[in-house]
């Protein structure tokens, strides 16, 4: 059994990676931690997120000191914001623990990125360069041999798996950027409150026009430009991407069907891609599940996209316990169908 604890553990993503790891077969859910002062230490989980009665009744312990909570931990799963992530990831590595984080702070290595997109400057360029990509589906063979896991955004997953089978066959018009639309449930972002996030504010919109760093993020592990428009949506869980991209010329549907189901069909180990070809993938298939279901229909040289996920899950929570599994040699959908 492996020890594992989470920091970080009161939040959206914490909470389902409290409810997840308390059912993986191989893992003990050893810590559940929250900030030094937070105003929840020292409840139980389950006071927080009702759902957890008589699941997980751990207690919040602030994380003072980061030694301690390492010793004798294997895994650290760390659901905190980038900045803190930024500056805990490295001690909890050196302690020895695998660290799987969940935050932006080791996701893209490119000169600028930080300062640009994040607000800081990252300290800790070994780190990065270190850091492996936890997109499951692609990156299985360096997720087996990292130590630090930089599990990739909510809209990076959903539009990445649906376009990176795509790119790699080489079936997409290079001269056309793919045009990303993406709805997401106001879960998305976190559980403090926030004006902006607060009931009666909410209304289906776009924002972070141009700006959004989920951007950059796509772009740089795609090797592709995008355009990518999130919106928030007056829902609590989900993301739907609309993704209208050009194929190259003469490329064809049924090549298109060839490389969507060489890349997700009969692989050697169960993932959580499900193909839907003609059909559009739509939330409630997804929502409360491990899964991204990806649907595609081509007219002429057009291909139009559809990719839903569960962004706590998919999107976080359940990917980062995908990558666990990869990297510890367990089915990869060990606890999480
Ligand atoms: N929500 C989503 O859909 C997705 C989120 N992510 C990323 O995952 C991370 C977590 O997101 P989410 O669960 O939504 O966030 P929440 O805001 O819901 O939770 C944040 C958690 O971090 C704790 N925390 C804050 N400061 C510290 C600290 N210094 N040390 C330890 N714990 C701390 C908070 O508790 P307290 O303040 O009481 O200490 C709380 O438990 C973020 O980086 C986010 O960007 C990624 C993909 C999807
Ligand atoms: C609805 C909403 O606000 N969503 C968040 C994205 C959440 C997420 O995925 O965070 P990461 O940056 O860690 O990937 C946002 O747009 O900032």
């Amino acid at each position: 059994m492996l020890n594992t604890v989470i920091v970080g553990a009161s939040g959206y993503t914490g909470a389902e990676l409290a409810k997840i790891v308390s059912r993986h077969p191989q893992l003990t859910l050893s810590g559940l931690y929250v900030s030094a002062t937070s105003f929840d230490a020292g409840k139980p989980l389950s006071a927080l997120h009702g759902q957890l009665y008589g699941v997980v009744d751990l207690p919040l312990q602030p994380l003072t000191d980061i030694k301690t909570a390492a010793t004798n931990i294997d895994i650290v799963l760390l659901a905190t914001a980038h900045e803190v992530s930024h500056d805990i990831a490295a001690e909890f590595i050196n302690m020895g623990c695998q660290v799987f984080d969940l935050s932006g702070a080791f996701r893209v290595k490119a000169d600028g990125f930080y300062d640009q997109y994040y607000g800081f400057k990252h300290q800790y360029d070994a780190l990065l360069d270190s850091a492996v990509y936890g997109l499951a589906e692609w990156n299985h063979d360096q997720i087996r041999q990292a130590q630090l896991i930089a599990v990739p955004g909510c809209y990076p997953t959903a539009s990445q798996l649906a376009l990176k089978p795509l790119l790699m066959a080489g079936l997409l018009d290079s001269h056309q950027w793919p045009v990303i639309n993406a709805v997401s449930g106001v879960s998305g972002a976190g559980r403090k409150a926030t004006v902006t996030n607060s009931f009666c504010e909410v209304s289906l919109q776009a924002y972070g026009l141009f700006t959004h760093r989920h951007q950059p993020e796509i772009s740089h592990h795609l090797n592709c430009d995008v355009i990518f428009t999130p919106h928030l949506g007056n829902f609590k869980r989900g993301i739907l991407a609309t993704i209208t991209a050009k194929l190259a010329p003469g490329v064809t549907a049924e090549e298109v069907t060839t490389a969507m189901e060489s890349a997700y069909l009969n692989t050697a180990d169960q993932h959580a891609v499900r193909l839907l070809n003609n059909n559009t993938a739509k939330l409630d298939d997804v929502v409360g599940s491990c899964f991204c279901d990806i649907g595609w229909q081509v007219q002429g040289e057009h291909i139009i996209l559809t990719a839903a996920i569960d962004n706590l899950l998919k999107g976080a929570s359940s990917q980062a316990v995908q990558c666990i599994n990869i990297r510890n040699g367990f089915p990869q959908l060990t606890a999480l169908v």
